[in-house]
């Protein structure tokens, strides 16, 4: 419905507002850590209804572009959109270019997958607007080798997710408001994983009983004890709901059943902490996006 409206800015069509959501990962189990490193995770994850967006324009001359004021802070060299962009057309043998924008709301390196999502809409979009029509087992592959996270973008429904987060089985998991809190801090996803106290050996477990059994996050103590501005968010939180945290941090989530009771609790943060509002939800905006075209 959105897609190639004429935009007289640019004179040219531009496939406007491919949504790159936010995920929560509702419950991280670490089991293991494999021979080359990497840390064997059981995992839930589920969408936000707060996404980032890109604009697309498809070009002629293989050009990669990207407006975005993360330039500031991501070199493009290391920009997840461009790299993602590249493996495409690398992949894919594609001659086709992109001139990308991105507007950037979600918060970055909190665990919420923000980067991972933005990989993810690129490679699904692109792939729709270059007619490279590869399968999303494809475009997963190619977006594994760019962040753990991005194959569960790809495939767009909640998902447990084992491995290193590539082996997805979708779950039809409850729909809640979460108010999730935003630690003005930086918590490095290598570091905690390389960090010797982390604990690395919770048992596997099947889904059906992981579902019902009380959810946890085995990165939780480690990053609270490292930095206390997400054991003092959590602190807060765990007042108002079950809380918990997502992925490696720095960002805690708490769930209620309404939207008024998180609006209500957003209402009052302590002065110093930043939050928001959003829906947890099944169906990826993406998902629901490509199947529109
Ligand atoms: C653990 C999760 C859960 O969602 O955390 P968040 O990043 O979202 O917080 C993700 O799987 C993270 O995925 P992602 O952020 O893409 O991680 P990557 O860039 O692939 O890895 C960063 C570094 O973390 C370590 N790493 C990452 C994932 C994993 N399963 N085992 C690891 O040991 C590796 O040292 C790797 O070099
Ligand atoms: N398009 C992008 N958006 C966000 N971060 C990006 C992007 N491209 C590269 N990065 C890098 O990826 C890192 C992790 O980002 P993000 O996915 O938001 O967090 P997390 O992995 O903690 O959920 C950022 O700190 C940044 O250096």
């Amino acid at each position: 419905m959105n897609t190639f409206k004429p935009n007289a800015k640019h004179d040219t069509p531009i496939s406007k507002g491919w949504p790159a959501p936010a995920k929560l990962n509702l419950f991280l189990h670490v089991n293991n850590q494999r021979v080359d490193g990497y840390h064997e995770l059981q995992t839930l994850f589920q969408f936000l209804s707060e996404s980032d967006t890109l604009d697309f324009k498809v070009t002629h001359d293989g050009t990669l572009k990207l407006h975005s004021e993360l330039n500031q802070v991501v070199a493009d060299n290391d920009n997840l959109i461009l790299k993602a962009a590249k493996s495409l057309q690398a992949y894919s043998q594609c001659s086709l270019g992109a001139e990308i924008w991105l507007d950037k709301i979600l918060p970055m390196g909190g665990g919420l997958g923000g980067g991972s999502s933005d990989a993810a809409t690129t490679l699904v979009a692109l792939n729709a607007l270059w007619e490279t029509q590869l399968s999303k087992q494809e475009l997963s592959k190619i977006g594994l080798a760019l962040g753990a996270d991005v194959p569960v973008f790809i495939n767009g429904y909640c998902a447990f997710a084992e491995g290193v987060g590539e082996k997805l089985q979708t779950v039809d998991a409850k729909e809640p408001w979460y108010l999730v809190i935003v630690p003005e801090v930086h918590v490095s996803t290598q570091a905690v994983f390389q960090h010797p106290d982390l604990p690395r050996n919770t048992a596997k477990l099947e889904l059906s009983t992981l579902l019902s059994a009380p959810w946890q996050n085995d990165c939780q103590a480690l990053v609270c004890k490292l930095y206390p501005q997400v054991a003092n968010a959590l602190t807060w939180l765990v007042e108002y709901a079950p809380s918990r945290m997502t992925g490696t941090g720095a960002c805690v989530f708490g769930e209620f059943e309404h939207q008024n009771e998180a609006l209500n609790a957003l209402g009052k943060l302590p002065d110093g902490m930043k939050g928001f509002v959003a829906k947890g939800i099944n169906r990826s905006p993406l998902e629901r996006r490509l199947s529109q075209l």
